[in-house]
Order: structure tokens, then sequence, then C-alpha cells
């Protein structure tokens, strides 16, 4: 188990060493401390599917995110909030970052008609009518009691005309403005602003530098991971990074593979969220330090290892290939639930990896030596 760090009346954030544009930190606050670079585990409807809490906990996690969007439409904010918020309800009494639910109305809700007070929609589970505005948002996680609160935005699908990436980066901009001031001071809590401007540098940098000037406490970068190749991703980041405070934390959302994770570390992200390492592995898809491998390959049918014995995790090291093949198979309970303890596992200890490198001053070579163990494959 990790010792719970000193956690602190005040948000904030300590970054403890660098290494090149990579920094290794913590975030601190009431419910505990959140050591980066971070990855957060995906518990969208209140729960990180096929898990417990104590077993995210022992592996390493300090935070997970949750959805606005989702919770609001089942169970409501307003039900959760009478049972004493979203800690006590799913049982999770460490960090929790909400996601704001601009993302996941523009990707999963129908009939959406945005405007500048906010996006009205038709809830994709019952076809009820609801209306998002920054306002609302915010209120929502509060009722929630989201420790990291982000701003409601409007995130464009890429690639698209720049004149498109414009108007929501103005938009979201504005709506950061309403989000700020909707959610006044909470010492122990943070808001932060969300980065858009699509793949066009020019207009990075000026949602930066808006964003900067409102001293918010943590910054993300948003737009991204929704279809554009890596190299784009990696040169947004690129673009953004002097103009964002060195002194907060980044938070790259909804990335990604081990492989975008090392390659935004090294260029000063601290904070990651991604549904791949829960939804591929309840898909037999898994991430391991020899790289990615399917279980519903033939080739392990038979095979009586384990996927790695050398992992600390019981998951990865307690059971044949050919058992996982077969459960994988036969659409088994319990094959998803291993399989998304073994790629939440690799995940962390890549995290932990990733913390210790930067402390020693040896990214690159981490790096470098993680990328040939991916490419040598499984043994
Ligand atoms: N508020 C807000 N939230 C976001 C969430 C995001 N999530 C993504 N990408 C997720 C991409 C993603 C989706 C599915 C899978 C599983 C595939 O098996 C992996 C990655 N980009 C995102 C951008 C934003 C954003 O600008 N604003």
């Amino acid at each position: 188990m990790q010792p719970d760090i000193a956690a602190t009346p005040e948000f904030t954030f300590k970054v403890a060493a660098r290494d090149g544009a990579a920094r290794t930190g913590a975030i601190s606050m009431p419910r505990g401390v959140i050591r980066t670079p971070a990855f957060m585990p995906v518990g969208t409807a209140a729960t990180v599917k096929g898990m417990y809490p104590e077993q995210v906990r022992a592996l390493g996690a300090d935070v997970v995110l949750g959805n606005t969007y989702h919770l609001m439409l089942r169970p409501g904010a307003e039900r959760i909030a009478r049972l004493g918020g979203l800690h006590k309800f799913m049982n999770w009494p460490h960090p929790i970052l909400t996601d704001s639910g601009g993302f996941q109305v523009m990707s999963l809700s129908q009939l959406r008609k945005l405007t500048e007070e906010g996006v009205t929609f038709q809830s994709h589970i019952d076809g009820s009518k609801h209306v998002m505005t920054p306002e609302r948002s915010v209120e929502i996680q509060n009722l929630l009691g989201s420790d990291i609160v982000m701003q409601l935005d409007e995130c464009v699908a890429l690639p698209c005309e720049d004149k498109v990436a414009e108007k929501a980066m103005r938009l979201s901009l504005r709506w950061a403005e309403r989000c700020k001031t909707a959610f006044g001071t909470h010492p122990g809590r943070a808001l932060f602003g969300i980065v858009q401007g699509g793949a066009v540098p020019s207009l990075r940098v000026e949602s930066a530098r808006e964003l900067a000037a409102m001293d918010l406490k943590g910054y993300a970068v948003g737009g991204l991971a929704v279809g554009e190749p890596q190299e784009v991703m990696l040169a947004m980041i690129e673009a953004v990074e002097p103009h964002l405070p060195q002194e907060k934390p980044r938070y790259l959302m909804g990335v990604g593979t081990p492989d975008d994770i090392v390659e935004a570390v090294s260029r000063g992200i601290d904070m990651f969220d991604c549904v791949m390492p829960t939804r591929a592995g309840r898909h037999g898809q898994i991430f391991t330090r020899f790289g990615r491998m399917n279980l519903k390959n033939a080739k392990h049918a038979e095979d009586p290892r384990p996927i790695d014995e050398q992992s600390a995790c019981p998951a990865a090291n307690g059971w044949s290939r050919s058992y996982l093949h077969h459960l994988v198979k036969a659409e088994e309970m319990l094959g998803k639930m291993l399989l998304t303890w073994v790629n939440l596992a690799y995940y962390q200890e890549l995290m932990a990896d990733l913390r210790g490198a930067i402390a020693a001053g040896r990214l690159a070579d981490f790096i470098a030596e993680t990328k040939e163990g991916w490419a040598r494959g499984e043994p």
C-alpha cells in the first residue's frame, strides 16, 4: 500500500524534480496526494468497471475519473449528493477528478443544440431532455463532491477547418470565465481550465495564454485524442507547453496508449486518463512490458505460462495464458476482470517507473529501454 503522503487542506502542486520538459511531483489536497506523472483510471458510472475500489488503490492509483454527463443522467447528481457525495457512494475516499460533460454530450447524446448559453441534448439512455451550461456543470460537479472540477468546454473532432476550431476555442474561453465565477473559492479543491484550438498552433497558444491569465489551479490540454495522428497530438503539446504555468499541473485528456503517455510525459504532461486499459482489457487486449497481446489469439490456447511471472499483479502471474484465452473466448466475467486488472496494474507500474526515471534524471534511457521491450514482443 502507498503511504498516504501528507494530505493538505489547501490544493497544492509541488514539482520535486525535472528531466528536460518532464516533471515529477505531487498534488496534495484534503483527500490525499496524487503522485505525478499520474494515470487516472476511468470510473464513468461511479465504478472502475470490473474492479473493487481497494484493488484499484492497491495497484497504485491515487485518483479516479468520474463523468458529469453519465452521473447526471443516472443516478442523478442531486441523488448522489443526498447520499453523501460520490466518494461515499462508490467507496473511494481518495481524490476524484470529474470531466465536465462537454465532450460526452457531443460524443454520446442525441439531438444536441449548442448555443452561447450551453448545450441542450437528449439522454442516450432514455431520451429525456437536459440542459448543460457552464454553471450547471460546475453545480453538478460540486454536488458530486469532486476534488478536481473541469470547466465546460467545446471539443471539436479533428480534422476540422481553422475557423471551426477558432469558434470552439473562443466559446470555451468564455465558458471558462463563467465556470470560474460559478466555482468560487474552495481552498481544498481545484477548477481546471481546458486548452482548445484544434490542430492550429496559434489558436492553441492563444487559448493557453488566456487561460493562464485566469490563474486557475491546473490546466488540461483538450481537443486531442479525437482521431488525429500521434505526431499531431505531440506537436500541439509542444506548441502549448511553453505557455502553460510551470508551477501548475498539466492534464492531457483521454490519453492514451503507453506509447502516447511516455511521449507526452517527456513533453511536460503530468496527468492522464483513458478508457484504453479498462475497455481493451474487457476485450482480451492487454498491455505488458513486452508490448500488446491479444488473448483471443489462438496461439495462447495451450500456453501454460502466466502473462508475466515478474509482474507484481496477481492476475499477471497467477493464471495461465491458456486459461485466460479460454475465459476471453467464453466471454466470462472473470476474464474481463482479470485482464482489466492486468492492464491497470501495468499502467500504474509504468507511471511509477516514469516518476522514478525523472527523479533519477534518466527519462530518455528509460523510454528507450521501455520501447525496446515493447518491440521485442512477448517471450
Ligand atoms: N471536457 C473534455 N473532455 C475530453 C475528453 C476526451 N477524451 C478524449 N479521447 C478519448 C479517446 C479514446 C476513446 C476510446 C478509447 C478506447 C478505444 O478502445 C481510447 C481513447 N479526448 C478528449 C478531449 C476532451 C476535451 O477536449 N474536453
